[in-house]
């Protein structure tokens, strides 16, 4: 019969309709070791604790409010071990005996009675030994004979090494037990023997717990089979494989196990010894062996048993039986008709944080791998409420630990998860215990899916017949005589029908014998064929079984190989993996340095923009301040400089007044005057500066000062003679009339000047002489000379304040006026300084006040312009040319 392979149940994958549950999560208190010590955590109500910081805690955390929290049932410190396993494991052990896997952890600080609870004492046992006693109680009479033992069974389970069960035939597991008898190279994993030493659970001493569940199938078969494993620094080891040892080196390190994905997605540790168990006691001799063996690898891992993560698996496999044929019974699905239930009985390390342990060495290691799984099992319960909460598919972190990766199926919905949250109360733990209550909290609000109970459906008739045993083909022989011998008294001499009777009955019984003996040695001969054909099978058996061993071997060494390449692969993975998350470390820092910074420019730009709007709003003030005063200035210049051109216009006009005045009643020979300064007025350069003199124009040609003024303005006199026509008292004469477009000609060739040199002016024997091509020169002015002339200059010169010779030439336009005179229209004046060497003085660019003596305004006056004042000096050794 070929081997029918059992699964663990398929898992619900997010099927439509699958109901969930949350994880149970439990508290349990236990009693201080001082009762004088003060507490920080008490049970309130059988769901309710309550956890009060400490003085000195209040002070460093800040936190003075009373913590409540609420659990699926508080354990206080009197509550009896056989009360905790009523309460969280009794539910755990029915569901593994209807095919329903359940998870059961235990989660706290160190020395918070994990273990204790876990395991207990041989005389007041913990959840692990009263789960096993309930299981056997349950199932006693009804388990499949053992695999391994001798001909007596029809059935037997046995682990396909893939996470699966075959189910074998007596004739299979008696071939199967020939081979591992010729090859004794094959491990089977030895089922522990009674006798032995069982530890402190020993027979001796230990109160069984004599539960049992009831509504058991008595219609399946059960095998149970147990496993055990532990995850130290993130390694998985088995503790029930034997360990090498070496007479001179000791025991070699165990090798670590590789996790495996099975057929039905579900997570199994590769390679792992599983013994099946007939009893708890057998239970606990497995148990105890893999302690020991913890503690050996222990010491050839130079580790601490209470930093290591253990697992303990009850795998409780079921099959219905036909009751007629103690078979396997036959089910709709060939996958369904063997039932794989699996109990995983887990006892955490302390969950307290490294820096508390005060660990050094490879001890802060086992504390980082401790804390990195524990953190990662956080993480994915986390992940796991958040999903469930916000519907977002995120990906739960299973891979990041062994201990999560290998309890992924649970989280994922594959059956119940328990927790029982161990508590110190003592008052000195407040700091680890809020961590260690809300991690609780936050875990039973995770849902996981319930799983189903499993249902065969068996069929009417078996599966298939056994192969007949050996007494099928064996012939029945009934090795009789016949009837037995008749009545042999002879009651009288002539009694002869006694002796007929006997010779009848011997002749048959003779006939018979024959028959008998022909009879027999064909049985015999038939027997004997067969025999030679079961031999005949045998050897081919034999030598097949001798061929399937060799290419088993090969394929068990390329497993093996395979095995190292995955493990190599895995370290490889392990390191991968270490660097991704180093590198996502990396990237994390950098990330929220990055953010930072982008925060800092934000900040900054943000500062910027402010300070922008800012100066942009004081610019706007400012410039609307400036625009006000340059409005308030202007407003203030145009008033003067309206002033000021009122006043001109009103001297203009005087001056109109005048020189008509004089036209009309003097001859055309106009006269200068000289009107006495009235008013003055200064500006610095590029200011309009106004003078008026009084003085008397008669000494013209004479000592005349030209005024600078603007060439824009212009004095209009009625002819040269005019302009010394003014009369004594300074009232001017009428201006002649003369036509200003009026030009003698504008060739340069064309002009005449008429140099009007006074007597008295001194030669300059200057290098810089008035370049004059046709000039008329006079000392005194006469009619005649202005007829000709087109252009006019006077020297006029004078020693100025500091004693130097000031020569001024002043140029001007002559025009024919409508009155037959001429207009001499004065435009430049050309001030040539010279000043003797050692006597210079240091005079500033801008005029001042001093610098405009009367005699210059008089010929301002007499010119009667306004002068403009940007005077530009020249300077060259020592003379100095300044045009005006
Ligand atoms: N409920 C309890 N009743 C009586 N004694 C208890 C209880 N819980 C714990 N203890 C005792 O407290 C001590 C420490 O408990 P235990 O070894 O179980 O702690 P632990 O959490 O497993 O520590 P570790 O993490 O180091 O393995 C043991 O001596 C145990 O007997």
């Amino acid at each position: 019969m070929p081997p029918q392979r059992g699964k663990t149940p398929r898992k619900n994958k997010n099927g439509t309709g699958s109901q969930t549950e949350p994880v149970e999560v439990y508290c349990r208190i236990r009693p201080l070791d001082n009762p004088d010590d003060p507490v920080c955590l008490k049970a309130i109500n059988t769901n309710t604790c309550i956890l009060t910081p400490q003085e000195n805690a209040i002070a460093r955390n800040g936190q003075v409010k009373e913590l409540q929290y609420q659990f699926q049932y508080v354990f206080d410190e009197y509550t009896s071990q056989k009360a905790v396993y009523d309460y969280v494991a009794m539910p755990l052990m029915e569901d593994l005996i209807k095919g329903k896997n359940g998870l059961l952890f235990t989660y706290g600080i160190t020395s918070s009675g994990k273990t204790y609870t876990m395991t207990g004492t041989p005389d007041d046992q913990g959840l692990m030994p009263r789960c096993l006693d309930v299981l056997f109680n349950s199932i006693s009479g009804l388990q499949a004979k053992k695999y391994g033992n001798k001909l007596a069974v029809k059935m037997v389970f046995k682990p396909d090494r893939m996470n699966g069960f075959e189910i074998q035939t007596d004739a299979d597991a008696m071939m199967e037990r020939q081979r591992r008898e010729i090859l004794p190279g094959l491990t089977t994993p030895k089922t522990p023997g009674r006798g032995r030493n069982h530890g402190e659970f020993g027979e001796h001493g230990r109160m069984s717990d004599p539960t049992r569940v009831e509504d058991i199938d008595e219609g399946n078969i059960y095998a149970v089979f147990v496993s055990y494993i532990e995850i130290y620094n993130n390694y998985v080891y088995d503790l029930l494989e034997e360990l090498p040892h070496d007479p001179i080196t000791g025991y070699k390190p165990p090798q670590s196990k590789i996790l495996r994905t099975d057929s039905n997605d579900n997570m199994y540790v590769m390679n792992c010894v599983e013994v099946e168990i007939k009893s708890p006691q057998e239970a606990f001799e497995v148990l105890y062996k893999g302690q020991k063996r913890r503690k050996v690898a222990h010491t050839a891992l130079n580790a601490e048993s209470s930093r290591s993560h253990s697992i303990f698996n009850i795998r409780l496999v079921q099959a219905p039986l036909d009751a007629n044929t103690d078979m396997i019974a036959q089910v709709q699905d060939q996958e369904k008709n063997i039932c794989i239930s699996q109990l995983s009985l887990v006892d955490l390390a302390g969950s307290e944080r490294s820096h508390r342990t005060k660990n050094t060495g490879d001890r802060i290691k086992e504390a980082g791998n401790i804390n990195q799984s524990l953190m990662v099992l956080r993480n994915c319960i986390e992940l796991l409420r958040e999903n469930q909460k916000t519907g977002l598919g995120k990906l739960v972190p299973y891979r990041d630990s062994k201990l999560t990766h290998l309890f992924k199926n649970y989280f994922d919905g594959d059956g119940k998860v328990r927790m029982v949250v161990c508590v110190n109360p003592k008052a000195i733990e407040y700091d680890e215990t809020i961590h260690v209550m809300k991690f609780a909290e936050m875990t039973q609000e995770v849902l996981v899916t319930k799983s189903q109970q499993v249902k065969f459906d068996i069929l009417e008739t078996p599966v298939k017949r056994a192969p007949p045993v050996i007494e099928d083909y064996i012939p029945m022989m009934t090795y009789s005589l016949g009837p037995s011998f008749p009545s042999l008294e002879v009651l009288h001499c002539r009694d002869e029908y006694t002796l007929d009777q006997l010779s009848d009955y011997l002749d048959e019984r003779n006939r018979l014998k024959e028959n008998l003996m022909i009879d027999f040695s064909r049985k015999q001969d038939q027997f004997r064929a067969q025999l030679v054909k079961i031999e005949k099978e045998y050897n081919e058996m034999k030598a097949k079984s001798h061929d399937s061993q060799s290419v088993l071997e090969k394929r068990e060494s390329y497993i093996q190989k395979l095995e190292s390449r995955l493990r190599s692969l895995e370290k490889r993975q392990d390191e991968t993996n270490r660097q991704y998350k180093e590198c996502e470390r990396e990237r994390r820092e950098l990330e929220s340095k990055l953010q930072d910074k982008n925060m800092k420019i934000r900040q900054e730009k943000s500062e910027k923009d402010r300070l922008r709007s800012d100066f942009r709003n004081r610019l706007e003030h400012n410039n609307q301040q400036w625009e006000k005063n340059l409005q308030k200035e202007r407003n203030k210049i145009e008033n003067e400089l309206e002033g000021q051109i009122n006043e001109k216009q009103h001297k203009l006009n005087m001056l109109k007044h005048i020189v008509n005045t004089e036209t009309d009643s003097d001859t055309p020979t106009a006269r200068f005057r000289t009107p006495a300064p009235k008013t003055r007025t200064y500006t610095t350069p590029g200011k309009i500066m106004s003078a008026r003199s009084e003085t008397d124009m008669t000494s013209v040609g004479k000592n005349p000062v030209p005024t600078p003024r603007s060439r824009t303005q212009t004095a209009t006199v009625s002819s040269a003679r005019s302009m010394h026509g003014l009369n004594k008292v300074g009232t001017p004469k009428n201006t002649p009339q003369y036509n200003p477009r009026h030009r003698r000609s504008r060739s340069s060739n064309a002009e005449i000047w008429l140099d009007h040199r006074p007597p008295g002016s001194v030669e300059l024997g200057t290098v810089l002489q008035p370049r004059l091509k046709k000039k008329k020169s006079v000392s005194k002015l006469e009619v005649k000379d202005t007829k000709e002339a087109t252009k006019y200059i006077l020297t006029h010169q004078d020693i100025d304040s500091a004693g130097e010779l000031e020569t001024k030439l002043i140029k001007g336009n002559m025009l024919p006026t409508a009155g037959g005179g001429t207009a001499v229209v004065f435009n430049d004046v050309e001030t040539l300084k010279q000043i003797s060497p050692g006597s210079r003085k240091r005079r500033s660019s801008c005029p001042q006040p001093t610098d405009y003596d009367g005699d210059w305004t008089d010929v301002e006056d007499r010119c009667g312009i306004a002068i403009e004042g940007h005077s530009r000096k020249r300077s060259r050794g020592t003379e100095k040319v300044s045009r005006v």
